[in-house]
């Protein structure tokens, strides 16, 4: 498979590239030139697969020039062998039609050790096969960057800094980062959003120089090696919750838009999937877009959903890109509008393409703890705020097939807000815990990439 550039060239690159790369050298995004396709009678036979057998399957045609077939089987085994014991990703009824899908048992309690795990494996095979070294730039909301350096911390190929919004994320979140005392993890407290922490580090991209010197490499859903394997679970669960394939609808609690990407992914490539209904908390870029053809950024207002409160969702670059018919010129167009503006309208039928796919609710706080309320009391499910949005918006989707909302973190990660919402306290796992009692370092940075360079530079 070839891969592209969502902002220029006719250059093509091959999936090492992407995967170290990050970030194109035009600042934008890699994607595959053309996606591999299933038909229904291959997605019928992926039915039975264990968690690890359909990730194989899944990631086989994007790294096939990359990893023979004996490196991705050894990638997928060590990735998921981390994860709690029993199902990978348990699915399970809620209510009604709704299912949920459990994405928090990996190493940290986030979906994100789903892609991440794999992730330090891929970066571990080529740099060893390379014998090569990197430095990691990563920007977190809180998820992120715990998964980063659970998967990097003994690495001894690869440097990590993680900048999270200072005081913005929460405490566990936090110290799943700040409490790992290892020489190769630096953690960076931005004094602004997550927002800033994403500029920062495509800041560092952007300066050539400084990312040949360093060997920058992207652990954020702007690497495609995150989107592809975040594919999986989809196929995962629409398998087991759709026995005819007569198509199923996912709910997914939405920041940078990498999950739900990755959903839109696994629909074109052959999974029945009706519709993608993106959930946002307060910070509703995504849900007004829809709603109205209009992308503005407003202030970044901190919710009880910490790891959604973003403004700049960096992969609906790479949905813009496709609905604009993969014209380059016209997304460069709508992407520097958006940097110059922090604004951009799409045509209206653009949006009514668009909204043939996607839907979208909001949940601000309030709305948030009434469902961790009333979903606990009907139930006796406890739903972390993030995985709350979701089904909130999963309760206000009218359609008749079966929708699967995604559980993307555990509530002990977010245990004030659960104890706001129910006066519970969440039970907290062995794995969440050692963080809680260990001692903590992180280095506070004005919002300046200057700053941050610096600091890199000092601490490389
Ligand atoms: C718990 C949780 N839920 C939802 C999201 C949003 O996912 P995405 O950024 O892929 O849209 C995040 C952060 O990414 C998260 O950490
Ligand atoms: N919510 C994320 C933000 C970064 O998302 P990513 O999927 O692009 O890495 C977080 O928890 O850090």
């Amino acid at each position: 498979m070839k891969y592209i550039d969502t902002r220029g060239g006719n250059k093509t690159f091959n999936f090492e590239q992407v995967l170290l790369g990050g970030l194109t050298e035009n600042g934008g995004l890699y994607v595959p030139e053309t996606l591999p396709k299933f038909t229904k009678s291959e997605i019928e036979s992926m039915r039975g697969l264990s968690y690890n057998g359909l990730a194989f399957k899944i990631l086989r045609p994007f790294t096939e020039d990359c990893f023979t077939d004996a490196e991705l089987k050894n990638i997928i085994e060590l990735a998921y062998k981390n994860f709690s014991e029993g199902e990978i990703a348990p699915l399970k009824k809620l209510k009604d039609n709704i299912l949920v899908l459990e994405l928090f048992h990996g190493p940290t309690l986030a979906f994100k050790d789903f892609a991440m795990q794999i992730l330090g494996q891929m970066f571990e095979t080529v740099l060893k096969r390379n014998n090569a070294f990197i430095t990691i730039a990563g920007a977190t909301s809180g998820d992120t960057g715990s998964a980063a350096i659970a998967a990097f911390k003994n690495s001894e190929r690869a440097k990590i800094f993680i900048l999270h919004p200072h005081n913005k994320v929460s405490d566990a979140q936090r110290k799943q980062m700040t409490t790992v005392i290892s020489p190769n993890v630096k953690n960076i407290a931005v004094e602004g959003s997550f927002d800033d922490c994403q500029n920062i580090v495509k800041g560092l991209f952007a300066d050539a120089g400084f990312k040949e010197k360093y060997s920058l490499s992207a652990v954020n859903s702007i690497n495609w090696a995150r989107i592809a394997a975040q594919i999986v679970y989809y196929f995962y669960a629409a398998l087991k919750a759709d026995e005819k394939q007569e198509g199923v609808s996912f709910c997914v609690p939405t920041g940078n838009f990498g999950n739900i990407f990755a959903a839109y992914t696994a629909k074109q490539m052959g999974l029945n999937i009706k519709r993608l209904i993106i959930a946002s908390n307060a910070n509703d870029i995504l849900t007004r877009f829809i709603n109205s053809g209009v992308m503005e950024q407003k202030g970044v207002t901190h919710t009880l959903s910490p790891s959604m409160d973003i403004q700049i969702s960096s992969n609906f670059e790479r949905l813009l890109f496709d609905f604009c018919a993969r014209d380059q010129k016209a997304l460069n167009a709508f992407m520097a509008r958006f940097k110059e503006t922090g604004r951009y309208d799409v045509p209206p039928v653009m949006l009514s393409e668009i909204k043939k796919v996607f839907t979208a609710f909001k949940a601000d706080d309030g709305a948030t703890l009434e469902v961790i309320k009333s979903i606990y009391a009907q139930t006796g499910v406890i739903l972390d705020p993030h995985s709350a949005v979701g089904v909130n918006a999963a309760l206000q989707y009218n359609g008749s097939e079966p929708v699967i909302t995604l559980a993307t973190a555990h509530p002990a990660k977010f245990g004030a807000a659960v104890k706001k919402a129910l006066n519970v306290e969440v039970e907290v796992p062995p794995s969440l815990k050692k963080f809680l009692e260990g001692k903590e370092r992180f280095e506070v940075l004005p919002v300046s990439l200057e700053a941050v360079k610096l600091y890199m530079e000092n601490n490389a």
